[in-house]
């Protein structure tokens, strides 16, 4: 039985992606049953680092998805169009999906799922999320015997690449980014990764697996890595912490403990995040990602390896491609699918608001050198229920003191009210950071 694939996209994934099926030996047996058929690009002329007849490769993206012959669209474009309606297309035409669009599926999940279900395909999307890490797979299947309590993670590998270069040798935010780029880490609009838009795709995909509920994306609170300067990484460093950006889904504790777990909210959020250095997720650098799941009755586990780049994101595809090969192999005529395999969400998960947010916050402030500031902060957070653990003052240049606070847990929107009230006083000059402490 030979399975074929049509590969929309032979970029950074594409190629890895080729590169695996063009080369089987020594790994799993059914690849020898996957046939590259068509190839589908944006410009004939671009020099390949994979060999491929040429007579297979086209632009023609269409002529590819309503290919008879064709059984899996693969589709590595990466962007919103051309990529979501080729999958609408393929779908229709009965071919199963593999794809690692995040952007894609956390904006039209429930249009492309619903198409899918009906058509009797599979959508598979393992690369989507930590690259060549296998998280999808186990939230769908390993873990599917545990009540998820929440997802912690650094799931971008771009952003994680920047802050770990950042603290280890203090280089320039944009010549690292350029570096990430080179890797092939980023996005083509590496906006995507710095402001953490692509980590909020990631942990609407996760919370969605996780929670059994689709995501309104734009109930995602988002923050990048734009704010995070040398200096707070070297604070936070003094302070015990690494800062790292967080993708966070969680059920709200309140509703945990009274166990109503059917009219729950969830907290869905992606922010940078000083990290106690002891915690597993503060020794992870690099393009590395890591995903810590807690489950009950399983309690922690933690998913760690390469979250980008060409060869780790295509294991991904490849194991994508192969689960389905897999099962259409043993299911015969039946075009019932498999429902660990498949998704089937209706109903919308509660997201909270950022502002019911209970977190600890570090906050650096630029101050005027008069006296009673920091009486000042102290009075103004106490007002509005803020309670502080520290606050010091790191030092003075040019007559602008530095004064860093770190708060216990408190209620964002009450944090966010004292802030304002703080910037209105005479003595601030700026707040040029508000960091959360996990
Ligand atoms: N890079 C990574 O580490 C990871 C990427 N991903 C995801 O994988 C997907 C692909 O990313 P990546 O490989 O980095 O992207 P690239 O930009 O490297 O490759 C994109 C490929 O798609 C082709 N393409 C794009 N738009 C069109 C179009 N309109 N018509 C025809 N061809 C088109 C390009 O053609 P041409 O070559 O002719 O320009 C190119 O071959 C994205 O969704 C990304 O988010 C997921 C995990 C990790
Ligand atoms: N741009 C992404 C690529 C993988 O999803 C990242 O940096 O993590
Ligand atoms: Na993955």
């Amino acid at each position: 039985m030979t399975f074929k694939i049509g590969l929309l996209g032979l970029g950074t994934v594409g190629t890895g992606t080729a590169q695996i099926l063009l080369d089987s030996s020594g790994r799993n047996p059914l690849l020898h049953e996957i046939e590259i058929h068509r190839v589908g690009v944006r410009s004939l002329d671009k020099p390949r680092s994979v060999a491929l007849p040429p007579e297979i490769i086209t632009t023609d993206l269409e002529a590819i998805v309503t290919d008879p012959e064709i059984d899996i669209i693969v589709e590595l474009l990466g962007g919103l169009e051309p990529a979501r309606s080729l999958i609408l297309q393929a779908i229709a035409h009965g071919k199963h999906i593999v794809t690692a669009n995040k952007a894609v599926i956390s904006r039209y999940g429930a249009e492309i799922f619903t198409a899918a279900e009906e058509a009797g395909v599979y959508v598979l999307l393992e690369a989507a999320v930590g690259g060549g890490i296998p998280v999808i797979q186990a939230l769908k299947q390993s873990l599917g015997a545990n009540r998820i309590r929440s997802i912690t993670g650094i799931v971008n590998g771009t952003t994680n690449y920047i802050l770990t270069r950042m603290q280890t040798e203090g280089g320039d935010f944009e010549d690292i980014l350029a570096d990430a780029q080179k890797l092939g880490y980023a996005e083509a609009d590496p906006t995507a990764d710095v402001d953490g838009l692509d980590a909020g795709d990631k942990i609407a995909i996760l919370a969605s697996l996780a929670f059994a509920g689709r995501i309104k994306l734009e109930e995602v609170h988002c923050e990048g890595i734009r704010q995070v300067s040398a200096v707070d990484i070297a604070y936070a460093q003094k302070l015990g912490f690494t800062i790292k950006l967080l993708a966070v889904a969680k059920r709200e504790e309140t509703l945990l403990e009274a166990e109503s777990i059917d009219s729950e909210m969830l907290q869905v959020r992606v922010h940078p995040t000083l990290v106690p250095q002891t915690h597993p997720l503060a020794s992870i650098n690099g393009v590395y990602n890591a995903i810590l799941v807690e489950g009950e009755p399983l309690g922690q586990v933690m998913f760690f390896g390469p979250g980008a780049g060409s060869g780790a994101t295509a294991s991904a595809v490849v194991s994508d491609i192969m689960n389905i090969a897999a099962v259409l192999k043993t299911a015969g005529e039946s075009h019932r699918l498999n429902p660990l395999l498949s998704c089937i969400h209706q109903h919308y998960c509660a997201i909270a608001p950022i502002s019911e947010l209970i977190s600890r916050f570090y906050v650096r402030f630029l101050t005027k050198d008069l006296a009673g500031v920091i009486g000042y902060l102290g009075t103004c957070f106490g007002k509005h229920n803020v309670s502080l653990e520290s606050i010091v003052q790191i030092g003075l240049r040019n007559n602008v003191a530095e004064i860093v606070v770190v708060t216990h847990n408190v209620r964002e929107g009450n944090f966010r009210e004292a802030l304002a009230e703080i910037r209105q006083l005479e003595a601030i000059d700026s707040i040029p950071s508000i960091l959360r402490v996990l």
